[in-house]
């Protein structure tokens, strides 16, 4: 039985049992000041009647006539209380008397005199003087039973006892509903406050107290507790194409199959939107937590059937060990997730056992991080350009602005290390209109220049923050006045993964691109999954093949690049290849129709005053 409920019971108890002192001490008072009233109106009531009897006995006494004053006092047999009464003349004389069932009528003493009534246990005695013009000429005593009062008040009693019970048996009857109440209430808060609504798992909090119950009892009994942080990938494309309640319904069959693949003992929880996380207690002869791990990615490997429709989902999943890895819960926790980046950066759908180079790697990214901010305020970045060539004039028709970074504390940082680290730490939003600012500049100088007669555009790329920033339009409309940038030289790259990743945003963006005059690129095309018909709605100017697929046009890659082609084609867009390094892959994009490549083949990329020299020689090459 658990202690609030207990502790409600003796609640309930002693408010019950306060309310029915207060409803008996209530009824008592009541009683008491019943007695005293039908008291005083029995006193009132007889000697009302030792009155009426007195002034029609008067005649009776003056003369001394016994007959008449019995006569008179006969008048009582209606009277149900009066057990008997006499009628005294001067000195007390007994004139008449009248009496029922044996009761000796009152002879008034000196006491009854004085006050005028007596009160015995069982009797009232009253006695009233008879007066003739102001002179006493005799008394009229009358005694009643207290049998009728005792009745009434026994019946009064009752009654007040009945009602004050029946009030407490209500009273208990709502409190035990409202307890009931009380009790459902309470449940519902404990399963809000400690299970997910969606999949029906234990949440954060849950999680956050079995953790710290397991790692207590691991360390009583010196064993191990494993825990795997689980991300679903790509999640967020799923939601955002599907909606959020398939979302939610593919979310609790991931649950399910989790479940299904771990045994009663682990404790899986979901912590929120697409992160799970498993406890495995791990006792002698248990299956290594690595095994669990690579059995929930077997687990997910089937695809999950969502109203019809088959869908496919992998995870990275991030493993940890206490004692192993850390000795508390929260240093638990982040050295699991350390390990999820980890198998994130690593390609996902995998798992990583943490180690401390990790930790020692995510140290090194804080450093890298704080001398990148520091790095954007002192004006340490620059940027390379990479020719587009048209592979049969070899003429520069295209230039992408690539932002580089030589940190005088850590060597020269490649792009694919500070640009994921600027987007994480949402440092990417000021870079981004750095790279922006600096690449119209730089166009705008060549244009003067007149280096650019034979070249569309210079392309820089947005990335995933930069497409949410609200200010983004502005701040490219801005740039382009304060360069004197015409708006069709600049060319935006998107990756079609970014654009996937809220389509319905990115197309008014896009929109909003397209009217201010500027080109469209899709970069890494073939990479993000889009859809066709998501493609068609898309106003875009240009797809870049995948330099996977181009490197790889012998094998599967080609053929995709052969369909890329064709679909730019078909939607009629231009089509860049990228990364082509050899002839053969240029030769390959070329005869599939591809005009335009960039690549090392042709040029890597390079810093402005090289480029400069070669826009002024106008070819590429021979
Ligand atoms: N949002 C921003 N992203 C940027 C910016 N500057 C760079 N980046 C992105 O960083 C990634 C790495 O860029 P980088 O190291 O500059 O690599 C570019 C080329 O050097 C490389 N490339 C081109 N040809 C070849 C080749 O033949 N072989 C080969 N191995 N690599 C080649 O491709 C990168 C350009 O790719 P893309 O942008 O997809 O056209 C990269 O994702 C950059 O986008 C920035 O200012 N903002």
């Amino acid at each position: 039985m658990n202690t609030p409920r207990v502790l409600g019971r003796r609640l309930t108890l002693v408010n019950m049992i306060t309310a029915g002192a207060a409803l008996l001490v209530a009824s008592l008072a009541l009683i008491g000041y019943q007695y005293v009233s039908l008291r005083g109106a029995l006193v009132d009531d007889l000697r009302t009647q030792a009155r009426i009897i007195g002034s029609n006995s008067s005649a009776a006494l003056m003369f001394g006539d016994s007959r008449a004053g019995e006569e008179t006092l006969q008048a009582l047999v209606y009277a149900r209380s009066v057990t008997g009464a006499a009628i005294f003349g001067s000195g007390m004389r007994p004139l008449a008397s009248y009496r029922t069932g044996g009761v000796a009528p009152p002879a008034p003493g000196a006491e009854l005199l004085a006050h005028g009534h007596s009160f015995s246990w069982q009797q009232l005695d009253v006695v009233e003087p008879v007066q003739v013009n102001g002179q006493p000429i005799g008394y009229v005593a009358i005694r009643a039973s207290l049998d009728g009062l005792y009745t009434r008040l026994a019946t009064y009693a009752g009654l007040t006892l009945g009602v004050a019970l029946c009030s407490l048996a209500l009273a208990w009857l709502l409190v035990a509903s409202m307890r009931g109440a009380v009790r459902r209430a309470e449940a519902h808060l404990h399963f809000l406050a400690h299970v997910d609504p969606v999949t029906g798992l234990p949440n954060r909090n849950e999680f956050n107290e079995r953790l710290a119950f397991e790692m207590a009892r691991a360390r009583r009994h010196q064993a191990s507790v494993g825990l795997l942080l689980l991300d679903l990938d790509n999640f967020k494309v799923v939601n955002d194409t599907l909606g959020h309640d398939r979302g939610d319904l593919l979310l609790q069959r991931v649950a399910a199959r989790l479940q299904q693949a771990l045994r009663a003992t682990d404790i899986i929880c979901r912590l929120g939107g697409d992160e799970f996380v498993v406890i495995v207690e791990q006792g002698a002869g248990d299956p290594e937590v690595e095994q669990v791990a690579a059995r929930i990615l077997l687990a997910l490997q089937a695809p999950f059937d969502l109203e019809g429709q088959q869908h496919y989902v992998t995870a990275s999943v991030g493993v940890s060990q206490y004692p192993r890895d850390a000795d508390d819960a929260r240093s638990l926790v982040r050295t699991a997730d350390t390990a999820m980046y980890h198998a994130k950066n690593r390609g996902k759908n995998d798992f990583q056992v943490f180690h401390s180079d990790m930790a020692a790697r995510a140290h090194k990214r804080m450093r890298m991080e704080a001398e990148l901010r520091r790095a954007l305020q002192a004006g340490e970045l620059h940027l390379h350009y990479q020719p587009q060539v048209d592979v049969a004039t070899r003429r520069i028709v295209g230039l992408e602005a690539l932002a580089r970074w030589d940190c005088p504390g850590l060597g020269a940082v490649p792009p694919s290390e500070f640009i994921p680290l600027a987007e994480e730490s949402g440092m990417i939003v000021p870079l981004g209109r750095w790279v922006l600012e600096a690449a119209c500049r730089q166009a705008a100088a060549w244009r003067a220049a007149g280096l650019l007669a034979g070249v569309d555009h210079i392309a820089v790329n947005l990335s995933a923050r930069q497409t949410k920033d609200e200010g983004l339009m502005d701040e490219i409309r801005r740039v382009l006045a304060a360069t004197g940038l015409p708006p069709q030289l600049l060319e935006l790259e998107i990756t079609e993964g970014v654009l996937m990743e809220n389509v319905h945003a990115n197309i008014a963006l896009l929109h909003q691109i397209q009217q201010a005059g500027i080109h469209l690129s899709i970069d890494d095309f073939g990479t993000g999954y889009s859809s066709l018909s998501y493609l068609k709605r898309f106003p875009i100017d240009q797809l870049k093949i995948d330099r996977s697929f181009v490197q790889d046009c012998e094998g599967q890659g080609g053929a995709i690049a052969l369909a890329v082609i064709a679909l730019a084609r078909s939607l009629g867009l231009r089509v860049v290849a990228e990364g082509a390094e050899t002839a053969a892959q240029v030769e390959f994009v070329a005869r599939a129709g591809c005009a335009v490549v960039q690549g090392f083949y042709f040029a890597r990329p390079l810093p402005a005053g090289e480029i400069t020299l070669l826009l002024q020689r106008g070819r590429i090459g021979d």
